[in-house]
């Protein structure tokens, strides 16, 4: 068996130890919001989102969400698992703040930091799981469309919530939530800026399974992964290409135009005096509890 050694971890009290003797986990200072384990035995690598309060999408998460999945497959990892360590939030979706009164050099790197990530998850070639252990709003709900298969913990929310904020979900974001919707479905939720609960999810297909704890959550992904066991690799990444290299195509060829697309409608003054409202209300909801 295929020992992993290159793995990316940082040491953070808001994560429980693993009894699991043979999980490695290495630090690397340049590691500051996500944690990397590879299980020596089963050779799963988990990503472990870690930015509190809500695990927002800023730039550094994203580029180092985007290495850790580099390692996974560089490292032929039999799977990659995406988790949080918030017992509340997968994540938040993208940082707000990164988008509200920008800095000119910063946002370009930021959305082009999520292009990649994206690209890097939805293409990759070994087989991905999300362990939905709490809300997934916009951008939380993109990584979990980008993986293979989505387990998600009971009474939280997810789906593209983007209209109700005064923004648009790109279209890679739309096309990757097809893929698991019926397009009906995805219309009007999408439109409506909806998020689904739990149960609503499970029930028009966004997320496979739902479990009641992340240690079934885990297991439901590692079960997921476990049922490529006997499929050649090779194989099963080049048929998983068939089905995605459109929309990575269609990005590759559109990103500089997806990105202008981006700061023209972010840059707006109605669209940043939308997202200021919508994040003081956010703030004000913060503060009462
Ligand atoms: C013609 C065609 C054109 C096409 C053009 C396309 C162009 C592209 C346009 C742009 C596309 C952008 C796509 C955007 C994607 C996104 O992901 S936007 C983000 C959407 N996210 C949300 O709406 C979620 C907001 N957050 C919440 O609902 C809640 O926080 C929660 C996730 C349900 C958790 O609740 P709770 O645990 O109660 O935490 P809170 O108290 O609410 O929050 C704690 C603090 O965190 C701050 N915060 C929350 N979310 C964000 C966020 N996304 N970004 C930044 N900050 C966030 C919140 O304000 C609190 O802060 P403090 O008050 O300072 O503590």
């Amino acid at each position: 068996m295929n020992i992993i050694r290159t793995v990316r971890s940082v040491a953070f009290s808001s994560i429980p130890n693993r009894t699991l003797s043979t999980t490695r986990s290495l630090s690397t200072p340049s590691a500051q919001y996500t944690a990397f384990e590879v299980n020596d035995k089963t050779g799963i690598a988990t990503l472990t989102l870690n930015r509190p309060p809500v695990n927002s999408l800023n730039l550094e998460l994203l580029t180092e969400m985007r290495n850790c999945l580099k390692d996974a497959e560089t490292n032929k990892c039999k799977g990659l698992i995406i988790t949080s360590s918030s017992n509340s939030v997968f994540t938040a979706g993208l940082d707000l703040l990164e988008m509200y009164q920008p800095q000119d050099e910063r946002v370009k790197s930021f959305w082009t930091a999520l292009q990649s990530m994206w690209m890097e998850l939805y293409g990759s070639k070994i087989p991905t799981a999300a362990a939905i252990n709490g809300h997934a709003p916009a951008g939380g709900c993109l990584i979990a469309t980008a993986c293979e298969y989505r387990v998600m913990l009971p009474n939280f929310t997810i789906g593209l919530n983007e209209t109700l904020i005064g923004i648009v979900a790109p279209k890679w974001f739309v096309s990757a939530f097809l893929n698991v919707v019926p397009r009906r479905v995805a219309e009007q939720a999408i439109t409506q800026g909806k998020l689904f609960t739990t149960a609503e999810a499970h029930n028009v297909g966004l997320v496979d399974d739902v479990v009641n704890t992340k240690e079934e959550a885990i297991a439901k992904c590692e079960q997921f992964i476990g049922s490529f066991k006997n499929v050649n690799p090779y194989a099963r990444a080049l048929t998983k290409q068939q089905f995605r290299i459109k929309e990575l195509q269609e990005l590759e060829q559109q990103r500089e135009k997806d990105l202008q697309i981006f700061l023209g409608l972010i840059m707006q003054p109605s669209v940043q005096k939308a997202m200021g409202i919508y994040l003081e209300g956010l703030k004000k909801k913060s503060k009462k509890q």
